[in-house]
């Protein structure tokens, strides 16, 4: 067979699958008048988590999973912007790690809006300016955004999805290595790539800013001045900046989990993560007694976090994340045992627990 041949093969196979994909489209719109006739919500992780089950064991081609996931997320991508004018709120500026944990979730097609910081993304959501927010919650190498955890404390928002996205850090800048006095960056990817500074920069001067798009526009601002930033390659890319050193985060698999807030939490699918806060009474073994809820239903207890309730010194909220969904008969019941032995429970929400 020669190229051409092979060539006329795809074109035909192209547009067989843009017409099949124009009947989608048709039946996508239909569900999107249904949808609003019954004020449901557009977005269905649920739906769109077992879709991508359902896909990704038929497949007996040579397609990899992640291709799967990342052509259909763009076909639902697509979906979503037909169904609505779909807003996503992420922290910004263009670039940020948040940003593309947004675009992994929903795609090229609906419309982002960045935001200065995390509390504007809650109030965005909350004053429906935006449709869903994106926020990070915890770091594999650096551990919790203690911002995050602390803005649900007061928010009514409910968490529907989660997004794990691989971080990879680079050194970027517009001057030499040599010429490196100081070092910008979110205080997150310090921390990540804290051992590989103590070796490679241990005199530079190290300057926390809101996030790693800004550290790359200061490095351009101030390359005269020896700035250099710490980030992702689509930090450098946008702000025409040459990466130093790939991959300089102290550990190759650092992941960052991020959260999709929005007014509503997810339905069941049978592999369901549920987020909560608590805060105990100040009496000896109430912390002991309120886990021992999730022992005694023989629920996994994947993440505990403790941070000051703000309210009173030394008094402290619990930020626990549980195996299933809170509908399910046995988080019930240990949500039941847990409110005995607490002064406030509160649901953030259950939502698909996606391991891509
Ligand atoms: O089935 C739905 O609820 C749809 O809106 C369709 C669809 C899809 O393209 O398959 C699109 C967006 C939703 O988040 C889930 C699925």
């Amino acid at each position: 067979m020669n190229l051409d041949d092979i060539r006329i093969g795809i074109d035909r196979i192209d547009g067989q699958l843009l017409d099949l994909l124009s009947e989608r489209a048709e039946l996508v719109h239909q569900v999107g008048e249904v949808k609003k006739r019954d004020g449901l919500q557009i977005y269905a992780p649920e739906r769109e988590e077992a879709l991508l089950r359902k896909l990704v064991e038929r497949n007996q081609g040579r397609l990899p999973e992640k291709s799967i996931r990342a052509i259909y997320r763009e076909i639902m991508s697509a979906a979503l912007a037909l169904e609505d004018d779909l807003k996503i709120a992420y922290l910004g500026p263009e670039g940020t790690w948040t940003h593309q944990a947004a675009i992994k979730k929903f795609g090229h097609s609906v419309e982002y809006t960045a935001q200065p910081n995390f509390a504007e993304v809650f109030d965005q959501v909350t004053r429906r300016k935006a449709d869903y927010g994106v926020v990070p919650i915890e770091n594999s190498t650096e551990g919790a955004v203690s911002h995050t955890l602390d803005l649900f404390v007061d928010s009514s928002l409910q968490i529907c999805a989660q997004i794990l996205l691989r971080i990879e850090n680079g050194l970027m800048a517009c001057i030499p290595r040599d010429e490196i006095k100081t070092l910008y960056s979110h205080p997150q990817v310090f921390g990540q790539c804290r051992t590989w500074i103590l070796q490679n920069f241990p005199k530079a001067d190290l300057v926390e800013v809101s996030s790693t798009t800004r550290a790359a526009q200061i490095a351009r601002e101030k390359a005269s001045e020896g700035a250099a930033a710490m980030g992702g390659a689509l930090a450098a890319e946008m702000n025409g900046l040459t990466m130093l050193e790939e991959s300089i985060q102290d550990r190759a698999t650092n992941t960052t989990r991020f959260l999709v807030i929005g007014e509503k939490t997810c339905p069941a699918t049978g592999n369901d993560r549920t987020s909560m806060l608590f805060a105990i009474h100040d009496r000896p073994g109430s912390l002991v007694r309120a886990l021992q809820a999730f022992e005694h239903f023989d629920i996994n207890m994947s993440k505990i976090e403790s941070r000051p309730s703000k309210r009173k010194d030394w008094e402290y909220v619990f930020y626990v994340d549980l195996a299933g969904h809170c509908e399910n008969d046995d988080v019930q019941e240990a949500l039941g045992e847990l409110e005995k032995h607490c002064s406030m429970v509160k649901l953030l929400g259950s939502y698909p627990d996606v391991s891509e």
